[in-house]
């Protein structure tokens, strides 16, 4: 059994401030997501705190259903959380109207998963890429200075002039992926939710396009939200990571903390399965397999929702809801939390 002692618990949540005092790019606090009514209703979002600074990519992961793609569609103010606060350098982006809506709607922008279904076929790729401006007309005011920043545009994620005419179908998977996130940077955004980005690309071509997103954080210092299964990918992208498990972040930390030490039980058995991971490790923590599927989400297990499927569970587990515990006393919006009554200590195996 972990020595409890090492740890403390809080609800420590996001900072409210960045470091140089103003509020961080996004802050989400608390935020909860229903669907449906009576006995048909269940929780997609339970209680979700993050914070993303300028710049930054903060890696979110989790098992299917676990509601990583309601969080996204909550950060692109197209679905609006029923508790809980979103707020873009302080501001709710729920409560403006009109053209301030318009506005802010240009700050956050989205990459798909599947550049293959998102690219409307019978567009060119300039058209594509300059698309979002029918509605945000005035970023660019005319037809030559659209030409020039479609160039820009094709030139930042490493597409020819030429290119600007083809139509998706003459261009690989990997260069779709381009025009996809050329046109979410149409419009200058400060953040970009990529949802799956690379997880319908060959293996090499995922690596070029992460480094595209990578070299065009550096450049532009665009904040990316990263949502992935593939925990080799979101190590390689992620300054931070959130892992969901049935709507509620368990875990969450700077990449190689939460990577090189996982505290949460979950968070491990996902790192033990997931193939390019640190072998390293002894052998007890390589392998851990979890008992059975993902509860229903319409019946949540007592106390913690990962109890059933874990192999460290004892009665205090089904009793009471565990408080993020946060290694070794660490305080902050950015300490690395774990939500369980017994987290894993460094140089822990698994009983
Ligand atoms: N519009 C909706 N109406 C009803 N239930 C929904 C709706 N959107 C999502 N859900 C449910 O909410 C839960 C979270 O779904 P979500 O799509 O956010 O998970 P996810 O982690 O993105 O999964 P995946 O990786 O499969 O896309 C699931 O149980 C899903 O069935």
């Amino acid at each position: 059994m972990p020595d409890p002692s090492r740890t403390t618990t809080a609800a420590p949540g996001p900072r409210t401030q960045g470091p140089d005092g103003h509020p961080p790019l996004l802050e989400v606090r608390g935020v909860t997501k229903t669907f449906g009514s009576g006995r048909r209703r269940l929780t997609a979002l339970d209680g979700v705190d993050l914070r993303l600074g300028r710049g930054e990519t903060l890696g979110l992961v989790g098992e299917s259903g676990c509601g990583k793609s309601t969080l996204a569609r909550v950060l692109l103010g197209l679905e609006r959380p029923d508790a809980g606060t979103v707020r873009y350098d302080g501001v709710d982006p729920f409560a403006l109207r009109g053209k301030e809506l318009l506005a802010w709607r240009r700050r956050v922008q989205m990459v798909f998963q599947d550049p293959f279904a998102s690219l409307n076929a019978r567009m060119s790729a300039a058209e594509l890429i300059g698309e979002p401006w029918r509605t945000h007309r005035d970023v660019v005011p005319d037809a030559r200075a659209r030409e020039k920043r479609i160039r820009e545009l094709l030139s930042l994620v490493g597409l020819r002039d030429s290119d600007a005419h083809r139509h998706p179908n003459e261009f690989s998977g990997g260069q779709r992926q381009r025009i996809g996130i050329a046109r979410a940077l149409a419009l200058d955004p400060d953040v970009i939710v990529c949802d799956e980005p690379v997880s319908a690309l060959d293996l090499s071509v995922q690596a070029q396009v992460l480094n595209v997103l990578s070299e065009l954080q550096s450049r532009l210092g665009v904040a990316y939200v990263f949502i992935s299964h593939d925990l080799s990918v979101v190590r390689y992208i992620s300054d931070r990571v959130t892992v969901m498990y049935l709507g509620k972040v368990i875990e969450h930390g700077a990449t190689e903390d939460v990577f090189e030490q996982p505290r949460h039980p979950y968070t491990a058995a996902l790192m033990s399965a997931a193939p390019v991971l640190d072998t390293s490790r002894s052998g007890e923590d390589r392998e851990i397999r979890l008992h059975g599927e993902i509860p229903s989400p319409f019946d949540i297990p007592s106390g913690c929702r990962f109890r059933t499927r874990c192999p460290r569970a004892e009665d205090r587990c089904a009793a009471e809801a565990p408080q993020a515990v946060v290694r070794d006393g660490a305080g902050g919006g950015d300490a690395h939390t774990a939500l369980c009554h017994f987290p894993l200590q460094a140089g822990t195996a698994w009983a």
